[in-house]
């Protein structure tokens, strides 16, 4: 926290307890807006030393990070799988794509060119240099809580920038892990702050301080809204990477069980809690039957437990909110007319452990199909025609991910074009990597993170113009 480590204290901790048991596994402070502001001050002293630096000199930095996360691997994975409950090998997973963000942006850094551009007159010379924006405020989410912050942390510090991060308190640990790992790999203290504690009190200050120049947000569409709004007297960038209703669309001429696979990864990943799931399931009629019985087939061999348990595939969910979701738009969805193919109840092991669950005779009636379930809820919905399922799949307010299972060429760049989503997968349910921009447009956010283009929100372009050059 700032440029100190500060521990909980019985009078102000917070609980952390593991998804699968209830168990509490750990406490941290319960930190709020002095603690905030102290970390800004501490930013915005460390900041600038930073900026100054040689971009080889943090490239260097992030590759040590990199180096000292991967080595930490399995350490990472365990505090991961106990706060938020993921399989541990998806928890590994997740570590390793945390980390290649590092990696990717230890590259980028030294990339950072600016413009020498023909004078518009005799005696100019156009200058542009691109700047760090300098402090950022970071607000992430539970359900990746490692990736969503190098996501964040890596390209801040690459582009000479300092940050405050407020973790979601879930699971703040695999923040401090890396925060403890930063520092290990002899980051300068004040750079990367992790404030843990109320989630209004943080965000107020870290929104209202105007020495915070950029906000990056991971998590809902509600709260990025709020977010949105808090920043505006202070004119702050934002960067927004918000909820998501991801159409999955399967043509006749697909490979079906290429389709299947593609569906695991893209509805069941994470048990359904990723903001890129599928959220609908498009199955054109000619294979909605073969799709639909591969599918059920397929997720009732798949074994449900304690994410350190082996062969375990679906963790629990995180809170009693999520399972009530699942279960509210199963309900629903019967009520409205749509039959169970597996799954549709809390599962025998109690607590927040849910079926991984089919729905087939989905129909737009019901609110699996406007809203984001975050759950393990896979809803079929028949179609006929590209034009329809192109109609029905755009008919939301949000534009994060989609999926199309096609072998037509023609067709993957009909309908690719055609989805008004920020990011498409075609032929695969897998699309996250930081080689590729991702993020959303519509009510799914602003900006995109990774790729070669995830620097440019945590830089400022600056023009100089030169004259007298005779
Ligand atoms: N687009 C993406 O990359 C992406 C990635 C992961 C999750 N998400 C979305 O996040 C949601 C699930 O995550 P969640 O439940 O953690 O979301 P959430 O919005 O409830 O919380 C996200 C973060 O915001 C904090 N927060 C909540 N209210 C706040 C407030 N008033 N002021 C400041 N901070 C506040 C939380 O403590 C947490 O750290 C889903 O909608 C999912 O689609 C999006
Ligand atoms: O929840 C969505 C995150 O962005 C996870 S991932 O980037 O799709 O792996």
């Amino acid at each position: 926290m700032g440029d100190r480590w500060v521990a909980a204290s019985s009078s102000s901790s917070i609980p952390v307890t593991d998804p699968a048991t209830g168990q509490l596994i750990g406490s941290v402070p319960d930190l709020g807006e002095a603690e905030t502001a102290e970390s800004i001050s501490a930013a915005v002293r460390a900041q600038r030393t930073w900026a100054a630096r040689t971009a080889a000199e943090r490239a260097a930095f992030l590759r040590r990070w990199y180096d000292l996360v991967m080595a930490s691997k399995a350490d990472l994975a365990r505090i991961m799988t106990f706060e938020q409950g993921k399989p541990l090998k998806e928890a590994e997973g997740e570590i390793e794509y945390g980390a290649s963000f590092i990696l990717w942006f230890s590259e980028e850094a030294r990339r950072l060119y600016g413009d020498l551009i023909p004078g518009h007159q005799p005696d100019k010379r156009i200058l542009v240099a691109r700047q760090p924006v300098g402090v950022v405020a970071a607000i992430t989410p539970w359900n990746f809580p490692n990736a969503m912050i190098t996501r964040k942390v890596a390209p801040a510090l690459a582009a000479g920038c300092a940050i405050v991060l407020k973790p979601a308190i879930q699971t703040p640990f695999s923040a401090i892990a890396l925060a403890i790992l930063a520092e290990r790999a002899g980051l300068p203290a004040g750079l990367f702050s992790v404030i843990t504690g109320g989630a209004r009190e943080i965000g107020a200050e870290m929104t209202s301080n105007p020495a915070v120049r950029k906000l990056t947000f991971t998590g809902s569409t509600e709260v990025g809204a709020l977010l949105y709004a808090q920043c505006a007297p202070t004119i702050k960038k934002l960067g927004l990477e918000l909820g998501g209703n991801a159409p999955l669309i399967v043509f006749d001429d697909a490979d079906v069980d290429a389709a299947v696979d593609g569906t695991l990864v893209a509805k069941f990943r994470n048990n359904g809690q990723t903001c890129v799931c599928a959220n609908r399931l498009y199955i054109q009629s000619g294979v909605y039957d073969h799709f639909a019985e591969a599918l059920t087939k397929k997720i009732t061999s798949l074994k449900t437990g304690n994410g350190f348990a082996e062969d375990v595939t679906f963790g629990p969910l995180i809170d009693n909110a999520a399972v009530e979701k699942v279960r509210e738009h199963i309900t629903d969805a019967i009520e409205h007319g749509a039959r169970v193919l597996a799954g549709g109840k809390s599962h025998a092991l109690g607590g927040l452990f849910f079926e991984p669950t089919v729905l087939t005779d989905v129909t737009s009636q019901m609110r699996v199909v406007h809203e984001e379930t975050f759950g393990p809820l896979a809803p079929l919905i028949r179609f006929e025609t590209e034009e329809e399922v192109i109609a029905a799949a755009n008919d939301t307010e949000f534009g994060l991910a989609s999926y199309v299972f096609t072998r037509d060429v023609a067709r993957v760049f009909r309908v690719s074009e055609a989805l008004e989503y920020g990011m498409v997968g075609v032929n695969t349910g897998a699309i996250s990597t930081a080689e590729a921009p991702f993020g959303g447009i519509k009510m799914s956010g602003l900006g995109r993170e990774g790729s070669r283009y995830g620097l440019d929100d945590f830089t400022e372009l600056k023009y100089i113009c030169l004259g007298g050059i005779a």
